[in-house]
């Protein structure tokens, strides 16, 4: 479970800049959440404190209990650049292998983690090949795939679908929530795109203009069986998009105190 309360970061210098006023929310085990807000919002910001990078000015984040100082055991993530994210000099299978030998897992147990992960992802056979060599949605599917090897109880992806194209993006779309179905782990996912927010989360998160606080949230009381042709075409779906399309603008027109 991750639980962010009351978080709030500043960067000082000569132009202090209050990126994050107030945060509060909480993404529940196994629970698939969407946070969406206006381009500046404080995403990266938000994701770096999760993810202990940044030292947050005030508030707390915890993870599955503990309370997040340093890189936190249980939590991989995902980012919107894979070309900069898997290393070009190394293997498919290396890429997917290197936090498995940082966890210091046996030979044996990491071999089986790649296989299963690569397989998982619909890339079972491009163990040998270079990054470079595969399409982009391909190179996503590695970086998902070295996430998920990792075995981590929480999923940090940050616009992980922004560099691809459309028809791509829905193939990763349903992989991502049939990976959570199947792993029951824990995901934040960050994007900037209203009708992927509610086509995959439980619930979304909107945040205002910086400096940022918790707009509104939504429970997305669709089917949890959801396609791309039917679940888009529910009309449910479009009332809770416009609901969230609402918002958003509201939240890049409100003026910040
Ligand atoms: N290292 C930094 N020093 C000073 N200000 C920063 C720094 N990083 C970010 N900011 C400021 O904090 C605010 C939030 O930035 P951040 O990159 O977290 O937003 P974002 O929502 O990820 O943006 P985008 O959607 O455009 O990617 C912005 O006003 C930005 O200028």
């Amino acid at each position: 479970m991750l639980e962010v309360q009351g978080l709030r970061k500043v960067y000082p210098g000569r132009r202090e800049v209050e990126a994050l006023r107030d945060l509060s929310f909480t993404v529940g085990n196994g629970e698939l959440v969407c946070l969406v807000g206006p381009s500046g919002c404080g995403k990266t910001t938000l994701l770096r404190c999760i993810a202990g990078l940044l030292e947050p000015s005030g508030g707390t984040i915890s993870l599955d209990g503990r309370a997040v100082s340093g890189p936190p055991p249980g939590l991989a993530m995902v980012f919107q650049e894979y070309g900069r994210s898997l290393f070009p000099w190394m293997s498919v299978r290396d890429n997917v292998e290197l936090p498995l030998k940082q966890k210091k897992l046996p030979r044996t147990r990491r071999a089986e983690l790649v296989e299963e992960a690569l397989t998982a992802v619909g890339l079972a056979g491009t163990e040998p090949a270079y990054p470079w060599q595969l399409s982009g949605g391909m190179q996503q599917r590695v970086a998902i795939a070295r996430a998920v090897a990792y075995e981590p109880s929480t999923l940090l992806m940050d616009e992980p679908f922004a560099a691809v194209d459309a028809q791509t993006r829905a193939d990763l779309e349903d992989l991502v929530r049939a990976l959570w179905q199947r792993l029951g782990v824990t995901v934040l996912f960050i994007t900037h795109d209203i009708d992927e927010a509610v086509y995959l989360g439980q619930r979304v998160v909107m945040l205002s203009s910086s400096p940022t606080v918790v707009q509104d949230e939504i429970t997305v009381d669709l089917p949890a069986e959801r396609d791309q042709l039917h679940t888009r075409a529910d009309p449910r779906f479009t009332e809770l998009r416009t609901h969230v399309y609402e918002q958003i603008q509201r939240a890049k027109r409100a003026q910040p105190a």
